[in-house]
């Protein structure tokens, strides 16, 4: 390539040993003289190439249980020098410095180490100080040397050196990866510090946010065509962001959207629990009780049941394994996007007879943590809500008016409570025998959203049973559903105006519970 620049020397330190040989083999053999650390230079050794270790480059022994290794300028110099810089290049002769082409170098396992539960002196050790600065020197120096810091890209490396270098362009493209992966690590280091040496006063919330994503992919277009988007994931990856896909199209934005909330929705229950998403809301939330693995197709066609116009080109969440009944029923319909923990033999085969439907198989969302949302200058942070909050337990709820419910009842109380967070604010959501009949989403005001509730109930609003994600600030909103003939209602409370809404219940002969907990999802 014309601006090739030929690899004559070549600086390794290595904590992944990964295909160390291969590279090192490969490079004597191109002629490449090679400078290592101790146990890189070891490795190297005892395999039989020709390697000076990095001390006697230094002149200095590596101490401090190698925290000095490389931290030196006879070593920085080689790796800074302007070699078309003949200022540069005059200054080495004088030092008596001979500069290096290629410097490869991977970082002690910081990350890992956090990871394996390592106590806290152990990971502070993993810090690795030597590396990075190399790595920054080596990628600042681009117009003279070529760094790398991934195994994965020694065949390449090597084929370059064969081909008489790298070009500029391909220096630069790794001293961008470089760079990115020093702050990715320093991301790593801060963070971790931050939350070891967390002041008291910091009531939960780092004082620092960094983040670090690496693209995955580049999706088809956002929200709308006109909109450009992509995917990003952690170092960690992990629940949707991390599914297999076992069939169909790419994921689109809207997919990812959908099939978020279906997983997590799905996974709100502990029973065999299907649910069917569009637009980010529920058509379907059902649970089977039936003995598994029958379990999952019928708590299917029980979500299916509750909308099937709307269920047309929505995402299905299951949180057991999608059987080949399952998977029968499904096939039937036209579906974006399925998602479940694993698949029966055939099951995968079956639903693939529709050549676009999306087939996942993803690991189970994590519960807790943190979540953010971007706001206009901003992002927002708020630890994620969980559905095992104390007011999610029906033991620890107030029967405010009413009869106690039997256990049938509380137990389709306790799942439209369980499922009605999944519904966006203002919230109102039916159902019976373990599956939602009505939801009332997205609405403004929360007499709106039972009327939606109830309409799109018809008949079945009758005897079932309901939630809201929060109190009704006037008895308006519950009276539509009592006007329905809803039986029993499920709601947080503590509306200045609660005893109005207790004594419309009372006047209904209905039973009333308060959860003191509210689930608003906008
Ligand atoms: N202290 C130093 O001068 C130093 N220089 C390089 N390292 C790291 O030492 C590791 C290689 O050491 P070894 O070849 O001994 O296994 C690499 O991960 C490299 O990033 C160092 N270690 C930590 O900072």
């Amino acid at each position: 390539m014309q601006d090739s620049q030929p690899v004559r020397r070549a600086l390794i330190g290595v904590s992944d040993k990964r295909g160390l040989l291969e590279l090192a083999t490969g490079l004597h053999a191109a002629g490449v003289e090679i400078v290592s650390t101790g146990g890189t230079a070891r490795v190297i050794a005892d395999a039989g190439v020709p390697v000076t270790p990095v001390e006697e480059v230094t002149g200095f022994p590596e101490s401090l249980d190698g925290r000095v290794k490389t931290l030196h300028p006879r070593v920085h110099a080689g790796l800074l020098a302007d070699q078309h810089n003949p200022e540069h290049v005059s200054q080495l002769a004088q030092l008596g410095i001979l500069p290096f082409d290629l410097l490869v170098v991977n970082l002690y396992p910081f990350s890992q180490t956090v990871d394996s539960g390592a106590s806290a002196q152990e990971c502070v050790e993993q810090i690795d100080i030597g590396g990075p600065a190399m790595v920054r020197a080596a990628a600042k120096n681009h117009g003279s040397v070529a760094v790398v810091v991934r195994p994965e890209r020694y065949d390449w490396v090597l084929d370059r050196v064969r081909q008489g270098g790298f070009s500029l362009a391909e220096r630069r493209e790794l001293a961008v990866a470089a760079f990115r992966h020093t702050a990715s690590y320093d991301v790593a280091v801060a963070t971790w510090l931050g939350a070891e040496f967390a002041e008291p006063d910091d009531a939960g919330f780092a004082e620092w946010l960094g983040a670090s994503w690496q693209r995955d992919q580049v999706l088809r277009y956002g929200e709308n065509p006109h909109q450009r988007a992509a995917l990003y994931v952690g170092h960690r990856v992990s629940g949707l962001a991390g599914a297999d896909q076992l069939h169909g199209k790419e994921m689109s934005y809207n997919n990812y959207v959908d099939s978020d909330a279906a997983w997590r929705a799905a996974h709100d229950h502990t029973e065999p629990c299907v649910a069917i998403i569009k637009h980010a809301n529920p058509c379907g939330i059902a649970v089977s009780r039936a003995p598994e693995p029958e379990a999952i197709a019928e708590a299917h066609r029980k979500a299916h049941a509750c909308d099937p116009v709307s269920a047309f080109g929505g995402v299905i969440a299951a949180n057991r394994e999608i059987t080949v009944a399952a998977a029968e029923q499904i096939a039937d319909i036209f579906t974006e996007v399925i998602i479940a923990p694993s698949y029966a033999d055939g099951a995968v085969d079956v639903l693939a007879r529709k050549k676009n439907v999306r087939v996942l198989r993803a690991d189970s969302p994590e519960r807790g943590g943190f979540e953010q949302r971007a706001i206009s200058g901003g992002l927002l942070v708020q630890e994620s809500d969980i559905i095992d909050a104390e007011g999610d337990d029906p033991a620890k709820w107030t029967l405010a008016v009413g009869a106690p419910a039997d256990a049938e009842t509380l137990a389709d109380l306790a799942f439209v409570w369980r499922s009605c967070r999944a519904v966006k604010s203002n919230a109102i959501l039916l159902a019976k025998d373990g599956a939602t009949v009505g939801a009332g989403m997205g609405q403004v005001n929360r007499v709106d959203a039972a009327r939606l509730a109830v309409s799109r109930a018809g008949d079945r609003a009758a005897g079932s049973v309901a939630a809201s994600d929060a109190f009704f600030p006037f008895p308006d909103g519950l009276q539509v559903l009592l006007d329905a003939g809803v039986r029993a209602v499920v709601q947080p409370g503590g509306s200045v105006r609660d005893a109005e809404v207790t004594a419309a219940a009372e006047a209904a002969g209905i039973t009333l519970y308060l959860t003191g907990t509210r689930h608003f999802a906008h």
